[in-house]
């Protein structure tokens, strides 16, 4: 058992002849063991040097030894649902040395890439997507005449998700050569909560016997069952694992881990471990952190649920990350962890707001893309008054592409009377949580990760009027720079240095057009800045409306160009994305 990560290279002889996974073939089963403590002190020591996801990945080195010792891949499909726990795949699959560019610009992705590796089978980063992946791969193997096998790994996290019982549902009908294995340590990031994780938290006492619990509900869905089996000790995973691999069909087994898995501080503390910053070599005393936007966020729930009886918030798995902490603490029975259902979330949320509640939903903007229909045909439609507090808008550095929450604007401003705003600091995003709140129906506060510029937060109860904008500068040049969200900062900079005039347009939607026509009469050129898709955002709204207009001057719209923003810090991302370039 480890209790401190290893600050300096480990030595790590018989993993260090692992370039690729046949390389494991050859082992005994002794030596199989040996590489398990290897690889733990290895990914340890990789990840304290890069930070990164963490309690999931030693929570499966067995698992991943396993598989790759009996699966034949490439041509055997394994997919890693989520992909937060595929740091061991990654160095058994030949990446061993590259671990310690994990998350930076050009370095390996935190999560599987088809496009870095011929081993990593298909992308993730969103939950619960691996079944319906696993189960394409095998129906077209068995269409193109292919005996494989193609493996899902899915947590018993993602497994709360709807998508992952569609797929489910499926493969009993297509009888395809899918391998379902329930990694079962009985978290999500969180606590696992509902009915599915109670369920299957009763067999976490019977490791190593068949449960009839849990075989009734998989066997009733047609999959023939195994477990659960105690996913640390090879001596039940092989055997287990052969056997699902041998038979025919969909096959299911269900193996228990622990989330931190041989470091005793990640054992004990799995939601502190689920994922660390690097060591600081020098172990200089920290400053103490700035209060991120989802702070401020979980402070203004707070202060508001105090005001307001009717007040319920809700999360979608993501209590610590949204910041619902104090909120769940004080106030249980209006509190919602709905597990990873961001679908039922919003759908949820209507249902709350049909029967005379206020539902405020956190949500990262990434996961808001599973919601759409549920937010335009059961929320937008029907006029109800829930408000969207959109976590994560904008570049998020490095989780990459996957969870940059750059689409947001767009999915929401085609929708009718939706009101959609940006603050540029923690103050702005506190009067528009309370904007949107008032607001009937609608209305969605879009902030990115971590902490912007505004050093103090009155917590007050006043709101903006909607659809208005501020003009924070009249320059003497002909541009006008307008301002979206929290990159305010640099671009108030880049209008004093060129004498700009300068408006934070808080408002997406309505766009303040009484101020934008005021402009044109005084201006020959406009820009527009956003932490969003240049394609259909901010900027693109102002762009609809000028065209209508009788305008002959110039428009250039700044924001994450038409290309995937791979992982990097975020003020790489942004300068990647030219958003500050001269004009
Ligand atoms: C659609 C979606 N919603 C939320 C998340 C955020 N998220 C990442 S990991 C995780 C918990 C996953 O739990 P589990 O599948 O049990 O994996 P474990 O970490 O326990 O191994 C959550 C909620 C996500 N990646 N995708
Ligand atoms: C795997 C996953 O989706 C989450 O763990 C995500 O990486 C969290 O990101 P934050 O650090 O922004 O909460
Ligand atoms: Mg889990």
């Amino acid at each position: 058992m480890f209790t401190a990560i290893p600050t300096h290279r480990p030595a790590t002889p018989l993993l260090d002849t692992i370039d690729t996974p046949c390389a494991l073939q050859s082992l005994t089963a002794q030596q199989l063991a040996q590489l398990a403590t290897e690889l733990r002190a290895y990914l340890l020591y990789s990840v304290g040097q890069t930070g990164g996801h963490f309690g999931a990945g030693l929570g499966v080195i067995e698992l991943t030894i396993a598989l790759h010792y009996l699966l034949k891949t490439p041509e055997d499909h394994l997919i890693w649902d989520v992909g937060h726990q595929c740091y061991p795949h990654k160095i058994l699959t030949g990446r061993r040395e590259q671990m310690l560019s994990m998350r930076q610009r050009d370095g390996l992705a935190p999560f599987p890439k088809r496009d870095e590796s011929i081993f990593d089978d298909f992308g993730t980063g969103h939950s619960s997507t691996s079944i319906s992946a696993a189960l394409g791969m095998a129906v077209a193997d068995q269409l193109l005449g292919r005996n494989t096998r193609s493996v899902a790994v899915i947590g018993d996290g993602a497994m709360t998700a709807g998508m992952a019982f569609e797929a489910l549902n499926h493969a009993a009908h297509t009888r395809a050569n899918v391998l379902v294995i329930l990694n079962d340590n009985d978290m999500s990031i969180s606590k696992n909560e509902g009915g599915l994780a109670t369920y299957l938290a009763k067999n976490l006492k019977l490791k190593g016997s068949r449960s009839e619990t849990s075989a009734a509900l998989f066997e009733a869905l047609a999959f023939e069952y195994q477990g659960p089996v105690d996913g640390h000790d090879f001596a039940q995973l092989l055997p287990a694992l052969e056997t699902a691999l041998s038979k025919e069909g969909p096959q299911f087994l269900h193996v228990v881990t622990q989330k931190g898995k041989g470091f005793e501080p990640a054992e004990a503390d799995p939601v502190g471990y689920h994922a660390i910053t690097k060591l600081d070599p020098l172990s200089q005393p920290k400053s103490p952190k700035k209060p991120t936007f989802a702070n401020h966020f979980g402070r203004w729930l707070l202060t508001t649920a105090e005001k307001d009886a009717h007040l319920v918030g809700i999360t979608p798995a993501m209590r610590e990350g949204s910041d619902l902490i104090a909120f769940s603490e004080q106030y249980p029975e209006r509190y919602f962890d709905v597990a990873i259902a961001e679908q039922h979330a919003l759908t949820f949320a209507a249902g709350l707001a049909c029967a005379g509640t206020k539902p405020v939903v956190a949500i990262y903007s990434t996961f808001l893309q599973r919601a759409y229909d549920q937010l335009v045909h059961d929320i937008a439609i029907q006029k109800l008054d829930v408000l969207l507090a959109i976590d994560r808008a904008g570049l998020v550095g490095e989780d990459g592409a996957t969870h940059a929450g750059v689409f947001d604007i767009a999915m929401l401003r085609c929708i009718p009377e939706m009101i959609i705003m940006t603050p540029a600091d923690e103050q702005e995003q506190w009067l528009m949580l309370n904007t949107g709140y008032q607001h009937q129906g609608p209305a969605a506060v879009r902030y990115p990760r971590g902490a912007g510029s505004c050093e103090t937060v009155i917590t007050n109860h006043e709101t903006l009027p909607v659809g208005k904008a501020r003009l924070l500068r009249t320059g003497t040049s002909d541009t006008a720079l307008l301002n979206f969200g929290p990159l305010l900062q640099q671009v108030q900079q880049m209008a004093e240095s060129g004498d700009h005039t300068l408006v934070d347009m808080r408002f997406v939607k309505p766009l303040d057009t009484e101020l934008l026509t005021h402009l044109l009469a005084q201006h020959q050129h406009i820009v527009t800045f956003e932490d969003h898709a240049i394609q259909g955002g901010a900027g693109s709204a102002v762009a609809e409306w000028l065209a209508q207009q009788a305008w002959a001057g110039k428009l250039t719209l700044r924001g994450i160009p038409d290309h995937w923003v791979e992982h990097g810090s975020r003020d790489e991302q942004l300068r990647e994305c030219g958003i500050f370039a001269p004009l």
